[in-house]
C-alpha cells in the first residue's frame, strides 16, 4: 500500500478547475516527481495533500487512514514534511537557529522543556552537514543565497524526521554541482524508507532521481510512470509543446483547449522535436503558458 495516496481529488476556485478528479501515490522508498506545465495545479495538489486546500471533492490518504479533513499541524506530527516555493526561514535567526526552532517546535513544547528529543547542537549540526550547508550555521538565514536557503528548508523540514517529505521545487538556486549532491541526498533520504514526492522543473533532476512520474495537465494526471516512459509519453509531449513530436502537421490541429493557444511560445528544445530530455540534456523549461 502506498504511503500516500491522493484519490480522484478535485479542487475548484470559483469557476478554475485547478485539480481535476486527480489520482496518484507515493510509495515509501521511492522518490516520486510531479510535473506538468504552470498551472497545472501542482501546488494546489500540495495544498490538499499537507491540509493547506480542502479539496471540493476526494480523498487523501495517509499511512492507510483517510486526513483529508486532518488539520495541518497533525498531518505533519504522522509524518508529513514539506518545504514551500517561497522560503519560510525567520530571517534575523542564523541558520542553525532555524533547524533547532524547526526541531523544537516538531517536539513540542513540552518536549523541548524536558530536553526530549534530537535538537541538541550535535544533532543540528549533523542535519546542516547531511544537506551540505554545515559551512553557513553561523550566517543569518537572510544572508544566505537562495540556494543554500532551500537546503536550509530541507534542513528545518527533516527536523521533524517525516516518513512523507513534500519538496516544491527544491532544487531552484542550486547550481549543477549542488544538484547533483541534492540528487544524491534524495536518493539516501528514500533509501531510509522515506518517500518523496518532489514539484521540480529542473528535467535533469527530475529524470535521473525519480522512480516514478506523475504528470498534470489542467489539473488531471495525464501519465503517470517511469522517467523511460514518461519521456516517451506522447501525451506528455502534447502537454509540454502544444502538439507531439510524431504529429506531422501541428499548426492544422486546432488548440483542443483555449489554454493551449498560449503554449505556442513554449522554447522548443534543440533542432530535434525531442520535448524531454535524455538524462544529461539541458533542463525542460517550467512549460510557460
Ligand atoms: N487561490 C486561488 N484562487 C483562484 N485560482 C487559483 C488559486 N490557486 C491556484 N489557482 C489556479 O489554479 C490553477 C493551478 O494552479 P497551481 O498553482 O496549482 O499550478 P502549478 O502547477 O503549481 O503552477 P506553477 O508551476 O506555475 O507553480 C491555475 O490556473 C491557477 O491560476
Amino acid at each position: 500500500m502506498p504511503l500516500l495516496e491522493v484519490d480522484h481529488v478535485v479542487v475548484q476556485f470559483g469557476g478554475v478547475t485547478a485539480v481535476d478528479e486527480a489520482c496518484f501515490a507515493a510509495e515509501a522508498g521511492r522518490v516520486t516527481g510531479l510535473i506538468g506545465p504552470n498551472g497545472a495545479g501542482k501546488t494546489t495538489c500540495f495544498n490538499v495533500i499537507s491540509g493547506l486546500q480542502k479539496p471540493t471533492r476526494g480523498a487523501v490518504r495517509f499511512d492507510g487512514r483517510k486526513v483529508t479533513s486532518v488539520p495541518v499541524h497533525r498531518r505533519s506530527k504522522r509524518g508529513m514534511g514539506r518545504t514551500f516555493q517561497r522560503l519560510e526561514a525567520f530571517g534575523s535567526l542564523s541558520v542553525r537557529d532555524n533547524v533547532r526552532v524547526a526541531a523544537d517546535i516538531h517536539r513540542g513544547l513540552l518536549g523541548a522543556v524536558r530536553g526530549l528529543g534530537s535538537s541538541s547542537r550535535g544533532g543540528v549540526d549533523a542535519l546542516l552537514e547531511r544537506v551540505g550547508i554545515a559551512a553557513y550555521a553561523d550566517e543569518r538565514a537572510d544572508s544566505i543565497p537562495t540556494g543554500t536557503a532551500r537546503l536550509l528548508e530541507l534542513a528545518r523540514c527533516l527536523a521533524g524526521d517525516p516518513q512523507l517529505l513534500l519538496l516544491d521545487e527544491p532544487s531552484s538556486g542550486l547550481d549543477e554541482t549542488e544538484t547533483d549532491d541534492f540528487g544524491d541526498l534524495l536518493r539516501d533520504l528514500a533509501a531510509e524508507g522515506r518517500a518523496i514526492l518532489m514539484v521540480e522543473h529542473d528535467m535533469d533532476l527530475v529524470m535521473g532521481v525519480c522512480d516514478e512520474i506523475h504528470v498534470l495537465d489542467f489539473g488531471s494526471v495525464i501519465a503517470s510512470g517511469t522517467p523511460q516512459a514518461i519521456r516517451g509519453d506522447a501525451a506528455v509531449q502534447k502537454a509540454y509543446l502544444g502538439y507531439a513530436p510524431d504529429d506531422e502537421h501541428p499548426a492544422e490541429h486546432p488548440a483542443e483547449h483555449p489554454a493551449e493557444a498560449t503554449r505556442t511560445d513554449l522554447p522548443l528544445l534543440g533542432d530535434d522535436t525531442t520535448v524531454l530530455p535524455a538524462v544529461g540534456a539541458s533542463p525542460l523549461p517550467g512549460g510557460a503558458r
